[in-house]
């Protein structure tokens, strides 16, 4: 993928949040990487989608030097880099404000596993981080929000739970591009609110048993996956 193939993906991606209901205002950022060239697109801080253009994308270097572009990159760029730099599977990365996941995030609750909708995309629950302390806030905010994610998903393959909540702030996504990061924060998203209902309806529920979740995940990711159809 040239890297204009990959801005316009970047773009589409972020075009994508607003369409799917993941974000109010400006609250979500969307980057993809180009890993041959070590480049990094994302969107522009505090623009909103409606207005955002190819041109407002920013490319910067796996240490945050800007490679093109005019406008601040997110400010949540330093957290989309250390994922990058952390785990070489990543392709796309997103992180919103979305309400169901993010009043998971806030009351600091990690998402069971109670059905198989989310056992097709995470072989688990989704997890929730602990909070920053004081000192990484003032260190370095949003290089320590991604310190915190990191610490969270230890040595679990991070394309296994594309997704991980970061305590009283929010979910972050990711994929193996930016379109796939995207279609798994709507599933976060989506898994978020069912729990919520299911625990309002019933708090006694019970997470899925393993083989459940097994057959599930290995049908759409396994080595003999046949979900869908052949590539
Ligand atoms: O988490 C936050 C704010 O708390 C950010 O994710 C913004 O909501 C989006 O910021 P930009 O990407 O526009 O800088």
């Amino acid at each position: 993928m040239t890297l204009n193939h990959l801005k316009q993906a970047v773009l589409e991606a972020n075009l994508d949040l607003p369409r799917h209901g993941l974000v109010t205002f400006t609250w979500g950022n969307v980057s993809g990487i180009d890993k041959e060239q070590g480049l990094v697109v994302i969107k522009p801080s505090g623009v909103s989608y409606d207005k955002m253009r190819i041109s407002d994308l920013v490319v910067l270097d796996l240490q945050g030097n800007r490679v093109a572009g005019e406008l601040r990159p997110s400010s949540d760029t330093p957290t989309h880099l250390a994922l990058y730099r952390r785990f070489p599977e990543l392709g796309g990365i997103v992180h919103t404000h979305s309400t169901h996941a993010t009043a998971w995030a806030q009351a600091r609750r990690a998402i069971p596993l109670l059905g198989t909708t989310q056992a097709d995309y995470f072989h688990g629950a989704v997890p929730c981080s602990r909070l920053l302390t004081p000192a990484e806030v003032e260190a370095d905010y949003e290089g320590h929000t991604g310190t915190v994610i990191i610490e969270t998903l230890g040595d679990v393959p991070p394309l296994t739970l594309p997704g991980t909540l970061v305590a009283n702030h929010g979910p972050f996504s990711w994929g193996k591009d930016a379109h796939e990061a995207v279609h798994n924060a709507v599933v976060l998203e989506e898994v978020a609110r069912m729990a919520w209902i299911t625990l309002s309806l019933a708090p006694q529920a019970q997470p899925l048993p393993d083989y459940l979740l097994e057959k599930h995940y290995q049908r759409k990711h396994g080595k003999h996956a046949y979900y869908g159809q052949p590539a």
